[in-house]
């Protein structure tokens, strides 16, 4: 990956309803590379939903994006179907993006070796979290959108995700994650709802 200095996202006055409520106005931030922005807030307080619309899945009320680098998004729902093996996933994906990677390598360093060929409905939730997380590694892409990234991960788990993370924001990649504790993660900026 070539490393820019130029913004990897930025957004401005960021808004959006729902219901009659107004959940978050004038939210704005711009993440440079190797910065890694927490998203902090209370439950309901609009964590996901900000994070949906800096990926591009949720169209805001007001504001605007500009996100010229391609990102990779891992919300709380894997997409792992149950029938998939975290091979086939990867696979599929791989083939989907054109990837060249070794999925083999990926499985073994997200230690999933064992759990390569269970399909998706006897994996456990860390092993759904970690095939997720197989998935930023199959394709660099400078811009990592994470949702609750330490959910369901085990004290290895963790340990492995911070590698992962140090990596990409030393190769001049960038995140932004939502995150209830940040303990161990290498926060440069807050933004809280
Ligand atoms: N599509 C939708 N339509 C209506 N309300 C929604 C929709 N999506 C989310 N909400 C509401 O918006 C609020 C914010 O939800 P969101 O999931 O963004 O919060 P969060 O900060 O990520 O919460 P948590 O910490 O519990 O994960 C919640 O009250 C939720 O019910």
């Amino acid at each position: 990956m070539t490393v820019s200095t130029a913004p990897l996202l930025s957004a401005s006055g960021l808004a959006i309803l729902r219901g009659e409520r107004v959940l978050f106005r004038g939210i704005g931030l711009t993440l440079q590379p190797g910065e890694a922005i927490v998203l902090r807030g209370a439950n309901g307080a609009g964590k996901t939903t900000l994070l949906r619309m800096l990926a591009g899945l949720t169209r805001p009320e007001a504001g605007e994006i500009a996100r010229p680098a391609a990102h990779h998004w891992i919300g709380h729902k894997e997409g792992i179907k149950p029938q998939e093996t975290p091979r086939i996933h990867l696979a599929l994906w791989a083939k989907a993006w054109g990837s060249s990677a070794s999925i083999a390598d990926i499985l073994d360093q997200l230690a999933l070796t064992r759990a390569a060929d269970v399909p998706g409905r006897y994996l456990s939730a860390g092993q759904r979290r970690r095939t997720a997380f197989a998935r930023l590694l199959l394709e660099a892409r400078p811009l990592w959108l994470l949702d609750e990234p330490y959910t369901a991960l085990d004290a290895a788990g963790k340990t492995m995700l911070d590698q992962v993370i140090s990596g990409h924001l030393r190769t001049g990649g960038a995140i932004i994650a939502s995150m209830h504790d940040a303990a161990g993660f290498p926060v440069t900026a807050e933004v809280t709802l």
